[in-house]
């Protein structure tokens, strides 16, 4: 766990993290000196030595003052530890995910990194301002209090030693319980939650094929039967649990006071001693249980604590550490090219190809014959497993991220907008491009269309993940995006969808646009695209099987002629569809 703070916190704060260790250390074993003060102190006023009571008061007030020092400085160092996990870490965070691969970003790790941002860093606070204190002065100070039974009496001592983990541990174990326990009802509230919100949602197909609230729903029930369920195994796990904790001190105490007696009685120990150290022993059973119950939680944060470290333990791909000039900008090569996700599940293999700067490419290819990752090995979302990717003339393991990125312009399937105003989510495309710039992008793009029917034009929000606008729109933004970068290459992922008439008109135009200024490779799904390209890479099963133009293919592959008939029936068929629909 230390370990794992250390490098969330980094190294510029590992100093800080130890020094806050030593005195959380000492703060822990003072306060079990001050205590243990008072077995000499009752010793001495039981036998009448009030000299003696009043040196050994002094004693305690110094070790308590040691311990008040010790507790301020770890509870200050704590707190700057804290504060610096929330004004540091996300920014840390921000910084190194911005060193990962591309192909990093998948939803699963995504999702990794949105908890790991809130509950993560909050755990990571929590630890310090509120888990590790009780769980280290709770096991250090009976531990010290023990040490010091044990150097007065070693039988006691012996006892001590046996019953201090019997009473850490049946609170652990009740602790865990309970807290399993209120796990599976906040479980079990937030997946009936979650089921309302389904029912809700479901509302216009439920009633579509009518499943009315008569009919009732079943997962809906199901969860509502569970929480009750849930709630109702509270009292009867909790209450008993509660009841083995509070008893084990009980038990441990009567046995420690029993072994005490019959070494009194035996004349091996004197009864004042007993008395001062039954004392000491009653301050041991508080600490413990606290630890106990905070064990759990310390526990829980770990695991936060862990997948934030492993967050931070990612690593980057490679960079050159002299990077290479571009030789050819805008031209794409791949080289023998084999790649798979998963060892021993290939994906690509060997492929081969070139494109020419200002040309237009078409990648085709059924689905999961690997075009879109023919593009993500360009961006270098991940190394390839042997051969070569070659942008601008040179390997893109030899180039830095910058020079790579600076010769691409992505237009993905998949556009991410931010919640922004139109046209600052054009700007992403080149934040210091002039107003008017923009708005050429914008009119060659089509977006200017869009513009006139958003109540603010241009400054319109367009939304969380551009939600006010189309799938189509969306794709526009992102094409105007592309020329204003202005990058020698441009990587179109296709829609896949069919496009309406005026969507279709603009991607083509742009298309057009973009072929006469950058080299243009696109996943092409639509049969116009296709027509038009000077190159198309037909692939199958990870494999290129042909190239050539769309006239020479038709004329001497009869799986391209297939397939080029497959994909304009299905053209036709939607066409048709949406015109019987109008
Ligand atoms: N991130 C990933 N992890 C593991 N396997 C993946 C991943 N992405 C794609 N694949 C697999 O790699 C193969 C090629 O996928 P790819 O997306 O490149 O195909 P595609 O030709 O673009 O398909 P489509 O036309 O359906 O988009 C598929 O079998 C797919 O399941």
């Amino acid at each position: 766990m230390i370990r794992d703070l250390a490098t969330i916190l980094g190294p510029r704060h590992a100093g800080a993290l130890r020094l806050y260790l030593a005195w959380l250390v000492a703060y822990a074993v003072l306060e079990g000196v001050a205590i243990a003060f008072l077995a000499p102190v009752l010793a001495a006023l039981l036998t009448g030595d009030g000299t003696g009571a009043s040196v050994w008061l002094l004693g305690m007030a110094g070790a308590v003052l040691m311990a008040c020092v010790a507790r301020y400085q770890q509870a200050m160092k704590g707190f700057s530890l804290a504060l610096v996990v929330l004004t540091t870490v996300h920014e840390r965070l921000g910084d190194h995910v911005a060193s990962l691969p591309l192909g990093w970003f998948s939803s699963e790790k995504i999702g990794r990194l949105s908890q790991s941002a809130t509950d993560g860093t909050t755990m990571v606070t929590n630890v310090f301002a509120h888990f590790l204190t009780p769980v280290v002065t709770g096991v250090l100070t009976p531990a010290t209090l023990a040490v010091v039974i044990a150097l007065t009496d070693w039988r006691l001592g012996l006892a001590v030693a046996v019953w201090a983990p019997f009473i850490y541990w049946a609170h652990r174990w009740s602790s865990t319980w309970i807290g399993r326990t209120e796990e599976a009802v906040d479980a079990a509230g937030a997946t009936a939650s979650a089921r309302v919100v389904e029912f809700a949602r479901a509302q216009p197909v439920l009633r579509a094929f009518g499943r009315t609230t008569d009919a009732g729903y079943q997962p809906l029930e199901d969860a509502i039967e569970a929480q009750r369920r849930a709630n109702g195994s509270v009292l009867s796990t909790t209450f008993p649990r509660l009841l083995v904790g509070g008893l084990s001190v009980q038990v441990a105490f009567v046995t420690l006071i029993s072994v005490g007696v019959l070494l009194v009685l035996g004349g091996t120990l004197d009864a004042v001693a007993l008395v001062a150290l039954l004392a000491l022993a009653a301050r041991l059973a508080g600490p413990l249980a606290e630890a106990a119950a905070r064990s759990g939680l310390l526990r829980m944060a770990n695991n936060d604590l862990r997948r934030l470290a492993a967050l931070f333990a990612e690593k980057g791909l490679p960079e050159p550490i002299q990077p290479a000039p571009l030789t050819e900008p805008g031209r794409i090569e791949f080289d023998q090219v084999a790649f798979g996700y998963r060892p021993g599940a290939p994906v690509l293999r060997d492929v081969s190809f070139r494109v020419d700067p200002r040309t237009m490419t078409a990648i085709i290819g059924d689905s999961g014959s690997g075009k879109t990752t023919i593009i993500r090995l360009i961006m270098r979302f991940f190394d390839v497993d042997g051969g070569s990717v070659r942008v601008g003339g040179r390997d893109v393991r030899e180039l830095d991220g910058t020079t790579l990125m600076g010769q691409l312009s992505p237009v993905m399937q998949d556009v991410y907008l931010f919640n922004d105003t139109l046209e600052a989510n054009i700007r992403v495309g080149r934040p210091d491009a002039t107003a008017e710039e923009v708005r050429e992008a914008a009119r060659l793009a089509g977006v200017e269309d869009i513009v006139a029917r958003l109540p603010e034009g241009w400054n319109t929000p367009v939304g969380e993940g551009g939600a006010l606008l189309s799938g189509g729109e969306r794709q526009r933004v992102s094409v105007a995006r592309a020329v204003l970068k202005n990058a020698p290459i441009v990587l179109l992922d296709e829609a896949t969808a069919a496009l309406d008439p005026a969507n279709e008109r603009f991607i083509e135009q742009t298309m057009r646009g973009l072929k006469a200024r950058s080299t243009l490779l696109v996943v092409a799904h639509r049969p116009r695209t296709i027509v038009a390209a000077d190159q198309i890479l037909f692939l199958r099963g990870g494999r290129i099987i042909d190239v050539g133009t769309h006239d020479g293919l038709l004329a001497r592959n009869a799986e391209y002629a297939r397939f080029w008939h497959d994909r304009h029936r299905a053209q036709g068929w939607r066409l048709m569809a949406k015109e019987e629909i109008a």
